[in-house]
């Protein structure tokens, strides 16, 4: 499995005549991961389903190692890219291995069974995310952290080049979260992840597209992205920006009750 290239070009989404995210670029090399960050509301969550077909940019286009994602076959498309996304709404009656093993699914042929390798790759996906515990329980009676991890685990069996996340580490306690994305981290795969957390944001991403008002204010590293400037700009938060001593990656402390405002203007955060 390589890692796929991703490339947003001049996306610009809407429903009805609300208008979601504006002329958005975006590139993911083979084997980054890109973060999307920014405010409630900004666009992150329409912007990948653009990426995943479930929202058709309006112009511009998605492609996905040089082909347009939109004009492949379905089928095609699901042997690259995987995605973890908000609105599973899954209340399948199904147990975890089951629900796992439909990850598999692109990569086999109608009324195929299980292989060798399948039931490998599920363990695996399984214990990648701390649930082989869970295999055989009814996904439906999990808790909402055993469900994100179950389906993270679902997209893991898929053996994606391309994984797109949508705030996968909602609902997870600190130490499932930092081993979630320390896999997605590791994988051979290119990752496009939507996080709120600005620290796992920094410390797990190659780099950071901040999007406000659908419209990408800032991108680049995060020790170049993550600036009290910006911080205030784009949330309105007053916080200090400093270079954590033991992991090296930029550490946002939020100074809660401070002035953002009287930073903000004048700021100029165009992307790189
Ligand atoms: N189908 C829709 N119809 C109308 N408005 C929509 C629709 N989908 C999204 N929006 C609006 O578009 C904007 C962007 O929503 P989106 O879910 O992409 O933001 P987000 O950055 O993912 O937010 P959050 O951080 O809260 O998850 C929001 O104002 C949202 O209310």
């Amino acid at each position: 499995m390589t890692a796929t290239e991703l490339v947003i070009e001049g996306v610009t989404l809407s429903a009805g005549a609300r208008r979601l995210v504006r002329d958005v670029s975006l590139t993911a090399r083979p084997g980054e991961v890109i973060g999307l960050v920014g405010p409630n509301g900004s666009g992150k969550s329409s912007l990948l389903r653009a990426v995943y077909r479930v929202l058709r940019p309006d112009t511009g286009q998605v492609r996905v190692d040089g082909a347009d994602a939109w004009a492949l076959p379905p089928r095609r498309l699901a042997r690259t890219l995987a995605a973890v996304v908000q609105e599973t709404g899954a209340d399948f009656d199904l147990t975890v291995r089951e629900v796992v093993a439909m990850g598999r699914t692109p990569h086999k042929r109608l009324l195929d069974g299980d292989t060798a390798k399948d039931a490998r790759l599920i363990s695996r996906a399984l214990e990648a995310v701390d649930a082989a515990g869970l295999a055989d329980r009814a996904f439906d009676r999990l808790s909402g952290g055993e469900r994100q991890r179950v389906l993270i685990a679902r997209a893991l069996s898929q053996q994606p080049s391309l994984l797109v996340l949508d705030e996968p580490t909602n609902h997870l306690d600190v130490r499932h979260q930092l081993e979630v994305l320390g896999h997605l981290r590791a994988l051979p795969a290119t990752v496009l992840v939507a996080l709120h957390d600005l620290n796992l944001a920094a410390y797990y991403c190659d780099r950071l597209y901040v999007l406000r008002d659908g419209a990408v204010t800032a991108s680049g590293p995060p020790g170049e992205v993550l600036t009290p400037l910006l911080l205030a700009e784009v949330y309105g938060v007053a916080a200090e920006v400093s270079v954590h001593p033991r992991t090296g990656a930029p550490q946002v402390t939020f100074l809660p009750g401070g002035t953002a405002g009287a930073v903000v203007a004048g700021a100029d955060h165009s992307g790189s």
